[in-house]
């Protein structure tokens, strides 16, 4: 089966940190490749400043790798313009820590889902509304708190509008960079839940970034480790939670507050 997502040789690198004449540039990704089947959960893990969000934008289009490919359902994302960029962007959509970037503080939140429907087109302008409420259901939160503003709903509630947002345009991959980070850990395991519900009742892809192993633990069928700006391990979540093969992994294992990894 074709790969719904395929990473080739990736590379990007930063102006670094001194005197402009040293002209030095720092690597925050290195030569990454790995890809996603349809369906799938990928959890990018690795510590801050590792690269995954990086690699992230890459993937997005929103940030020009030096090097490499990803090609998105057989397609460049680099080459992408006019329609063919917009449709790109309608079936791949991100999802962040802070959901205050995807919702106007002004606006009460169904509208912000609502603008995503209009911006893609999808449905008729007159059952629009109606995707809403089903959108609403679908996060688990009341339809009727489309009319709040997002400083009304809590963390969690705003993640979930976040995500309805980004389901409304029948997307086929979600990109979510740190989604529970922000939030308290029993909101965590709610969200982290409905990851799950969202992979197995609509099919959609996701690559889930993080730098916590045991986040992804229970989302993903496969784990990629960055180190540095580099992959470092991969393969299926049981394999490379069950036997890691290298010591950075074994590292990110050991910090998971569970007593099995304590001892
Ligand atoms: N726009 C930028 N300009 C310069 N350097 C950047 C920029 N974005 C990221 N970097 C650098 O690239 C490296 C990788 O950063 P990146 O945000 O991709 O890592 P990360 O693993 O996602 O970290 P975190 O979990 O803290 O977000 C870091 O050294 C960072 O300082």
């Amino acid at each position: 089966m074709a790969e719904l997502l395929q990473v080739t040789g990736l590379c990007k690198s930063y102006p670094a940190a001194g005197p402009w004449f040293r002209r030095r540039r720092a690597v925050a990704v290195d030569d990454v490749s790995l890809s996603v089947a349809r369906g799938r959960t990928l959890g990018l893990v690795g510590e801050s400043g590792s690269g995954k969000s990086t690699l992230g934008r890459c993937i997005l289009g929103l940030t020009r790798p030096e090097r490499g490919s990803v090609l998105f359902d057989g397609t460049e994302v680099q080459d992408l313009s006019g329609k063919a960029r917009s449709e790109f962007r309608r079936r791949v959509q991100p999802v962040f820590q802070d959901p205050w970037g995807s919702l106007d503080p002004r606006w009460p939140v169904g509208r912000s889902v609502r603008e995503a429907l209009d911006c893609f087109g999808i449905g008729t302008p007159r059952d629009r509304a109606a995707r809403v409420r089903d959108l609403f259901d679908r996060v688990g939160l009341d339809p009727a708190l489309a009319h709040r503003r997002p400083d009304t709903l809590s963390g969690g509630q705003r993640q979930r509008v976040a995500i309805a947002a980004a389901l409304a345009s029948e997307p086929d991959l979600i990109i979510a960079d740190e989604p529970v980070s922000a939030l308290d850990m029993s909101v965590q395991a709610q969200i982290l839940n409905l990851f799950m519900d969202l992979q197995s009742d609509l099919g959609v892809a996701a690559i889930f970034i993080t730098h916590d192993l045991g986040v992804v633990e229970h989302v993903s069928d496969a784990v990629a480790v960055m180190y540095r700006g580099r992959l470092v391990e991969t393969g299926d979540t049981d394999q490379v939670m069950g036997a890691p093969r290298h010591d950075y992994t074994r590292t990110l294992l050991a910090a998971i507050p569970r007593p099995r990894h304590l001892a």
